[in-house]
C-alpha cells in the first residue's frame, strides 16, 4: 500500500535552561523548560534519508544555551521569539518554528521567612527557595512573517470558602448530587491567552512581565468577587474581565478541574455539618469535573487549540 507523509515536526524536548545573572552581589535567577518544535522542506529527510535539510535536534538545544548566554532571559516570550526567528531566519528548509517554554520561579530567602529569620531580607543577595504558586508558560510560533504569541500559566490552585452555589441542574435516574447554596469552589487553573502582537507592523515588542501580571492579576480579581452559580460561570466571569481590561489579548481559554469538596456526614456521631457554621469537608481528588473554555473579544477568531497541552 502506498503511503504518504503527513504533518510533522522535530527539535530538542526540554532543555533545563538555567540563568543566573549577576548585579554586583545580587544575583537573580531564570529557571526555564524549553522545547523546540521546527518545521519545513523536511520530506526527503523522511523520505530518502537525506538529512541535507535537517538541523540536528543537537544544535537546537545548543542554540537555546547560546542564546540564554547571549541575549539572557528577559522574559519567556521574548527568548522565545529570538529563538524562533533565529531558527526560521537562518535555514532556508525550516519554514516554522514552535518554542514552548515553561518557567520555575524563584523568590528570596528572606528575615519573613519562618525558616529563615535570622537574616534581613536586604541580605539575601545569592539565597532562593522555589516558589510554589503557578508555572508560567509561553508558546511562541513564527513562520517567517509573523508570531503568534501564547502567554499562560498551569496549576494555580484557589479556593473560594463561600459565595458560591450549584442548583438547578438537570435531574434523571441516575442524578444523586443535592442541590448546594454554600459550597467550596475549588480548582487548579490552568490557562492560556492569545497575544494580538504578531510582530508585522509593530516592531516594539510589548512588556510581556507587565501584561502577565495584569492577567493573572485580573483572573484573580474576577475569582474574588464573583458569585459563582457554576465553575462555568466563575470561568467566563474571569475571561471577560481579561479581555476587557487587556487591549493586547484577544483571545484566553481555561482547563479548570473542579477540585470538589463534600461536607463530610457526620450524623454517625450525632454532630450536625452545616457550612454555615464552618464545616469539616472530605477534598476528594479523583473523578473530577473538568470545565474548559474560551473567552474571545467579539469579532476575534478563536485560534487556542482546544486541547493545548502544557508541553
Ligand atoms: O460548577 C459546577 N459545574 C458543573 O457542571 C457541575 N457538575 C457537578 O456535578 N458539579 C458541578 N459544579
Amino acid at each position: 500500500m502506498p503511503t504518504i507523509l503527513g504533518q510533522n515536526q522535530y527539535g530538542k524536548a526540554e532543555n533545563r535552561v538555567v540563568k543566573i545573572t549577576r548585579d554586583g552581589d545580587t544575583h537573580h535567577i531564570k529557571d526555564v523548560n524549553v522545547s523546540v518544535a521546527l518545521s519545513g522542506d523536511l520530506d526527503d529527510v523522511h523520505l530518502t534519508g537525506s538529512n541535507a535539510n535537517c538541523l540536528p535536534t543537537d544544535t537546537t538545544k545548543n542554540t537555546c544555551f547560546a542564546f540564554a548566554k547571549e541575549y539572557g532571559i528577559e522574559s519567556i516570550e521574548q527568548y522565545g521569539i529570538h529563538l524562533a526567528k533565529h531558527f526560521v531566519d537562518s535555514q532556508p528548509s525550516i519554514h516554522k518554528a514552535r518554542i514552548r517554554l515553561e518557567e520555575y520561579s524563584w523568590e528570596r530567602i528572606a528575615g519573613s521567612d519562618a525558616n529563615a529569620n535570622f537574616i534581613g531580607a536586604d541580605e539575601v543577595k545569592h539565597s532562593f527557595v522555589r516558589k510554589g504558586q503557578e508555572i508560567r508558560l509561553a508558546q511562541v510560533t513564527y513562520d517567517g512573517e509573523k508570531f503568534e504569541i501564547l502567554s499562560g500559566f498551569k496549576d494555580l490552585t484557589v479556593m473560594n470558602t463561600t459565595n458560591s452555589e450549584f442548583w438547578g441542574y438537570i435531574k434523571d435516574k441516575y442524578t444523586t448530587l443535592k442541590e448546594d447554596y454554600d459550597r467550596i469552589l475549588a480548582t487548579s487553573l490552568s490557562t492560556w491567552w492569545r497575544h494580538t502582537w504578531t510582530g508585522e507592523d509593530d516592531e516594539r515588542n510589548p512588556n510581556w512581565e507587565r501584561s502577565y501580571a495584569q492577567v493573572k492579576k485580573n483572573i484573580l480579581h474576577a475569582f474574588v468577587e464573583t458569585y459563582s452559580l457554576s465553575l462555568q460561570q466563575t470561568l467566563f466571569q474571569m475571561g471577560s474581565r481579561v479581555i476587557n481590561n487587556r487591549g493586547e489579548v484577544d483571545e484566553i481559554r481555561f482547563s479548570a478541574p473542579n477540585k470538589h469538596h463534600f461536607r463530610q456526614d457526620l450524623s454517625f456521631c450525632d454532630l450536625d455539618n452545616e457550612a454555615k457554621d464552618g464545616a469539616v469537608y472530605y477534598a476528594a481528588d479523583r473523578p473530577y469535573g473538568l470545565i474548559e473554555a474560551t473567552i474571545l473579544r467579539d469579532g476575534a477568531d478563536q485560534r487556542i487549540p482546544i486541547d493545548m497541552t502544557n508541553l
